[in-house]
């Protein structure tokens, strides 16, 4: 049998906890670290997040990584053949290694296919194919009763596929560099993939949909998002023979329940029959029966939803039973329902407003979106970020430095004219309409229910009292212009005192 060396060993192993981390947990940073030990570049970031200067994925960590697991990977290939395959353990550590390598080999082209859809069929054919070849050509020397315990091609290639639009939704469309938008980005990985990817792999990847997810947070703050990044990242089996995807693309399927009557809710979800209710001319066939197994039905507002259909939905979410209007057959619902609200479920349910059996089919799997007033209070200068990828959204195709232009003309409205305790009580989605707002017309102004929101510092009524001592109002004030410029250098400009004298103000424990 083949014997590692020590190096080998570790490599073999760290790469393994690397290939199955969560990717927005911080302990994928210390993942990688082990991995490269001395040779780990120092990142400005702790965990993954998009940043307005470029792809993380090129990040030179990932490359070295990258580097070190395909040179392994053919070293214990040719290895194996001279001095005899890897067993046991050994042998499993050496299949994630042949997983982890040839989803980097082909990971530019499952994204292109997901970037631009329409010609995917051949691109994934090729793909597959030569996913395959490399696989079987990888593993040939492991002994026969080895190779049949791993998993089939098929499946991993289905596996990595998933992984891809996981990550894609997740990376590239829930921005923010603030604490709470990590721990966001970590939680909705979690809800697809579970806390132990290697158990999915196993044997979870065909049951998550059967777990209904419940999104909560305050409204704009990307509940919708979330949503799509989950629903759109299900499991979808990968059938060899066709050499495609199973079932059609697409199919994330989004009702907003409080737009419309309880009727065009049943309607719409389950279907009716001809002559069910006055206007059902024809039979329907509602979306939770055209929505495919690998598909998500989105629930919008399902706070608001009326107490006879929350009956309904309870069905669908413990039996998976539902009937069309009109008709008593019973059907089955084969795909993932995600349940969106920002009311206060808890408060509904003493109100009597919600079933409690409904609330508690929906919560073993809790999303819960921060808003966009507690990414800031964990770190105010987040809000740069944010304002530059919304910028991009607006003016997207257009030259670098004009999005620089208008990212910092938003960039100074903000710190100059909005106080800086603004709560953003519309959350992101306020902040777009800033942006569009200094685009069109130079300024933002908030609702006057934005305004009312604003926290005044509590230091400022102690100090109308009369109630705080010379020190404690400068420590506040230096506080208070600390927050607002980021830094203690640029605060010790506007203060007049030096860099030292700020800190310690802004450090001291009153
Ligand atoms: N983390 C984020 N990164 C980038 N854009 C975001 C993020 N969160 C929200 N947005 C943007 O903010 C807007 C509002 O988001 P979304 O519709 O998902 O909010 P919501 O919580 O579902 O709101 P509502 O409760 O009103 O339905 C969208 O344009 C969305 O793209």
């Amino acid at each position: 049998m083949a014997r590692l060396a020590d190096d080998e060993d570790h490599l073999l192993r760290s790469l393994s906890e690397l290939s199955y981390c969560n990717p927005f947990e911080p302990v994928r940073i210390d993942a990688e670290r082990a991995v490269l030990r001395d040779a780990h570049q120092p990142e400005a970031l702790d965990s993954w997040s998009r940043t307005a200067d470029g792809a993380r994925t090129e990040r030179p960590n990932i490359v070295a990584i990258n580097e070190l697991a395909a040179g392994l990977v053919e070293r214990l290939y040719e290895r194996q053949q001279v001095e005899g395959s890897l067993e046991g353990d050994e042998a499993t550590l050496y299949d994630d290694l042949v997983t982890y390598t040839l989803y980097y080999r082909h990971v530019a082209t499952l994204e292109a296919e997901l970037v631009y859809p329409a010609a995917g069929d051949a691109r994934i054919k090729r793909v597959w194919r030569e996913y395959r070849k490399e696989r079987e050509r990888l593993l040939a020397p492991l002994a026969d009763n080895e190779r049949s315990r791993l998993s089939t091609s098929e499946h991993l290639f289905a596996c990595l596929h998933q992984v891809r639009r996981a990550f894609d939704g997740i990376y590239h469309c829930l921005i923010g560099e603030s604490a709470p938008a990590t721990r966001l980005r970590a939680a909705v990985w979690q809800s697809i993939f579970t806390h132990d990817l290697r158990r999915y792999r196993r044997s979870l990847f065909g049951r998550m949909r059967e777990l209904a997810t419940l999104v909560t947070g305050p409204s704009g703050a990307g509940k919708e998002l979330v949503a799509q990044a989950i629903g759109r990242s299900q499991y979808r089996p990968f059938d060899p023979e066709a050499e495609s995807f199973v079932g059609e693309g697409d199919a994330f399927i989004a009702l907003n329940l409080s737009a419309l009557s309880p009727t065009l809710v049943e309607s719409e979800l389950f279907g009716h029959r001809k002559g069910a209710f006055t206007g059902a001319t024809s039979d329907r066939v509602g979306w939770l029966e055209r929505c495919p197994p690998h598909g998500a039905v989105f629930l919008d507002e399902i706070g608001d939803v009326d107490p006879s259909i929350q009956v309904k939905l309870l069905r669908v979410a413990q039996s998976r039973d539902y009937s069309r209007l009109g008709e008593s057959e019973s059907r089955s619902f084969a795909a993932k329902l995600v349940a969106a609200t920002n009311r206060d479920l808890a408060a509904e349910m003493r109100a009597g407003r919600f079933r409690e059996d409904l609330y508690y089919r929906l919560c073993s799997d809790q999303v819960v979106v921060p808003s966009l007033g507690e990414q800031l209070a964990d770190q105010p200068a987040a809000i740069a970020g944010l304002v530059r990828f919304l910028v991009g959204r607006v003016l997207r195709d257009s030259e670098p430095a004009e999005a620089e232009a208008l990212a910092e003309e938003v960039g100074d409205w903000i710190t100059g004219r909005m106080p800086p305790s603004y709560e953003w009580p519309g959350n992101i989605r306020e902040l777009e309409q800033c942006v569009r707002s200094v685009l069109v017309r130079r300024e933002y102004h908030p609702t006057e229910v934005g305004a009312a929101r604003t926290k005044r510092p509590t230091w400022l009524d102690d100090a109308e009292r009369g109630q705080l001592s010379a020190d404690e109002l400068l420590n506040a004030y230096c506080r208070q212009v600390y927050g607002q410029q980021g830094g203690y250098e640029p605060a010790a400009r506007v203060l007049g005192l030096d860099r030292r004298t700020v800190k310690s103000r802004v450090d001291s424990s009153d």
